[in-house]
């Protein structure tokens, strides 16, 4: 638009002292001149106020752009080309929180961040190179101890006096870095583990995670616009969901466990929270439902659950499910005012089986008799494993009376005992198990679950001492045995600790008088009840698991002597005999026991002769064969002890490499006294030297026992004749060593 003229170019034009003056003679009078003079100065008086007012306009607007340009909402800079701060406004200087003065001259790189301070270098001499060119970049600056994003618009331009420079705008962006940053992390949050989902306030869907979509099985197309409906399990009923929404709506939240079925139609758990989303007038425009499926979650529980209550091994309730079952079996038998029965089962020689077989076959062992004694109870019994080879079977609901009671779990017992007697098949192996079945009644809270369960354990203990496979009744003596034996079990330990065992020397000699060698016999002299005999605590040792440290320490024993003795002539030829029992013998570390003890003791081998009896030899043929022929490689002898009061079989013995047969002392005892045993002496010596064994009679006390035995050939005797079991010392004596 064209300029307007001003005031002044409009006023008519005055005389100027140039020329400007009408020309002709100077008619003028002093007045004319004086006036002119007046028009003049008013003119020239006009001018300068028409100056003054530009002046104030001008300053005025000065006065506004520098308002606009200090006060302006970026930051402008003007850079040397070094990159010194020449010139800056204050909202430049505000943003970098220091004085105008303080940053004048300054280096901007002295305000950029460490990290972008290679950035800036670049960018500087890159924005220097091309004049008139615009350029823009992000820096992260310093403003006192923190920092803020900027904004940068550089322009290199030519001064004034010609000398480059670079003007900067300055923006201070950090609120929408935050805001972007904010913006990632909420697509961050959307996007994990858990299944989100928004809907209006409507309910319909309008959003879902990926998280979601995964649990669902549903793409997010099949959802949008949908309900929440489309989950539904169908476990809940209408009031769930309604009292569910009521609490969004009157909280703003909810929270809780709910089933919902996914696109493939499986129904699972999961965890989930609703929050409304309420806009700026308290009115909810969203909800946001955050799904987590604890599927995996529930199945761990489950397993804990499974873990806590239940052996693994067979599935069946553990010891502490028994616990709780009783203690409510309790509760319902005082309303009932009905009798239940714990039965306590073991199996018999369980331990044999895993030493024998190893503990898988064992494992086999337990589960097949798990499932048998299912089979035999109600499905509202209890039949649960204790640990081992104990399992305890409580049964409930048997009868008002006694006699009744018992008799039903007596017939329960019989048909346990029935079943776990048909043989198992452990793989490739065919097994034979017994049980020994405790039982005792229970009925209100007459006792408490622990003296029923010692009831219990005491009774199969008396079935065990009733020679096992059968089943006992708790009552009073059988507890008192009981506990005697335990009380002996605790001293047998002591014992053995405290070297109260001792060992006997019974000898053995030929026909001719020759002492050939001796059995080692165990003695237990109880502090208080003075000498206690093998046959009562060799059973509690074998039952215990005592004797096999009590055995090894006899073998030890033994080696030990045979080691002193082969340094004199007239005992290096002597034999000693040591009673091995069934569980030392066929315990898994035997063989190895052994050869430590030969190699420790360095002794000749077949100085040492283990004497094993027919049920140790038949109770597991297999592991009895293997090892005895490991042990004959080595040298080491093999007596059978009292042959002919067992059911040795004769095929097996033949295969057996047994070194001699010693005749069970009750046959000597009748020799010439009952004509049966005398037969079966000679039959027993007949056919030792048949199968060319030595052989060896026991329990000889008269002479006419000997001449008979030397009469039918048997050479080898011990007994009370030649003498009896005797210290070390008292054997030594005799030996004259
Ligand atoms: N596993 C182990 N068993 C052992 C050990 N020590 C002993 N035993 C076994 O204990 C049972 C009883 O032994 P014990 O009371 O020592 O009786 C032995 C002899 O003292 C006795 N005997 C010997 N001669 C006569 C006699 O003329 N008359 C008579 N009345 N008794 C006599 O016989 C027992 C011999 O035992 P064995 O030869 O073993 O059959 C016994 O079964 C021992 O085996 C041990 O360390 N480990």
């Amino acid at each position: 638009m064209p300029n307007k003229p001003t005031e002044m170019e409009q006023r008519p034009k005055l005389h100027t002292e140039t020329g400007d003056r009408p020309a002709g003679p100077p008619s003028h009078s002093v007045e004319e001149l004086l006036n002119e003079l007046r028009a003049h100065q008013i003119e020239l008086e006009m001018q300068n106020e028409e100056l003054q007012r530009i002046r104030a306009a001008l300053e005025t607007a000065h006065n506004r752009y520098l308002d606009l340009y200090e006060f302006a909402p970026v930051g402008y800079l003007t850079l040397a080309p070094d990159g010194r701060i020449v010139e800056l406004n204050l909202t430049a200087a505000r943003l970098f929180g220091l004085e105008r003065n303080n940053l004048l001259n300054c280096q901007l790189a002295t305000l950029v961040a460490h990290q972008d301070s290679d950035r800036w270098r670049l960018l500087l001499k890159s924005a220097l190179r091309h004049e008139g060119e615009l350029k823009n970049f992000e820096l992260l600056l310093k403003r006192g101890d923190s920092h803020f994003h900027a904004h940068l618009d550089c322009l290199p331009v030519m001064t004034e006096d010609k000398t480059p420079a670079l003007r900067i705008t300055l923006t201070d962006i950090s609120k929408n870095v935050y805001a972007e940053e904010q913006l990632r992390l909420a697509a961050v949050a959307f996007e994990a583990q858990e299944g989100i989902m928004i809907t209006d306030a409507d309910k319909v869907i309008l959003q879902v995670n990926r998280a979601f979509t995964d649990i669902t099985g549903y793409r997010a197309d099949e959802l949008i616009g949908r309900t929440p409906h489309i989950l539904n399990s169908g476990r809940h009923n209408e009031t769930f969901y309604a009292e569910m929404w009521n609490c969004i709506n009157r909280t703003g939240s909810w929270q809780g466990e709910i089933w919902d079925r996914r696109k493939n139609g499986e129904i699972y758990p999961k965890w989930l929270t609703i929050n409304a989303v309420k806009n700026s007038e308290g009115v909810i425009t969203h909800y946001v439902g955050l799904h987590t499926d604890i599927s995996e979650r529930k199945a761990s529980e489950e397993e804990i659950k499974q873990l806590a209550y239940y052996d693994p091994l067979t599935s069946l309730p553990n010891r502490r499910l028994l616990l709780d079952r009783l203690q409510q079996a309790l509760a319902a038998s005082s309303r009932s005012e009905k009798y239940g029965a714990l039965l306590f089962i073991d199996l018999d020689n369980f331990k044999s089986l895993n030493d024998n077989l190893g503990h898988d076959m064992g494992d086999i062992l337990l589960q097949q008799v798990a499932k048998r004694l299912i089979a035999c109870v109600r499905e509202g019994d209890t039949v649960s494993r204790q640990g081992g080879d104990e399992f305890i079977i409580m049964l409930e609901d048997l009868s008002e009376n006694t006699e009744e009671a018992t008799a039903k779990a007596k017939t329960i017992g019989e048909k346990i005992l029935i079943s776990l007697n048909q043989s198992f098949q452990l793989s490739n192996h065919e097994y034979k198990s017994t049980p020994s079945i405790g039982i005792t009644l229970y009925i209100d809270h007459q006792h408490t679950i622990n003296t029923l369960l010692k009831r219990a354990d005491t009774a199969m203990y008396g079935a065990k001492a009733a020679g096992r496979n059968t089943l006992r009744f708790f009552d009073q003596d059988m507890q008192e045995t009981v506990t005697a034996r335990a009380s002996l079990e605790a001293d047998l330990r002591f014992a053995l600790e405290k070297n109260q065992l001792k060992l006997y020397f019974q000898r053995q000699a030929r026909h001719d008088g020759l002492t050939i060698g001796a059995e080692v016999l165990l003695r237990w002299e109880h502090p208080e009840r003075g000498f206690i005999s093998p046959l009562e605590f060799i059973p509690l040792a074998e039952e215990s698991g005592l004797i096999e440290s009590i055995g090894r320490w006899v073998l030890e024993a033994a080696c030990a002597k045979l080691k002193l003795w082969q340094d004199h002539a007239h005992t290096r030829h002597l034999q000693l005999a040591v009673n091995i029992s069934a569980r030392q013998f066929h315990h898994i570390g035997f063989i190895e026991q052994i050869c430590t003890l030969l190699d420790k003791a360095a002794i000749d081998a077949n100085r040492l002769k283990l004497e094993f009896t027919e049920s140790l030899v038949f109770d597991n043929i297999y592991d009895t064969l293997t090892k005895m022929q490991r042990l004959k490689e080595l040298g080491v002898g093999f007596s059978l002890d009292d042959f002919g009061s067992g059911y040795s079989s004769l095929t097996y013995l033949t295969q057996l490499p047994f070194d001699q047969l010693k005749i069970d002392q009750s046959f000597v005892r009748n020799i010439g006294i009952k004509p049966a045993d005398t037969v079966v002496v000679q039959t027993i010596i007949g056919m030792a030297n048949n199968l060319g064994m030595d052989i060896i009679a026991e329990g000889v006390e008269t002479e006419q026992q000997r001449a008979f035995l030397k009469r039918h050939g048997c050479h080898a005797y011990q007994g009370n004749l030649l003498g009896k079991a005797m210290p070390l010392e008292e054997f030594e004596r005799f030996l004259e060593i």
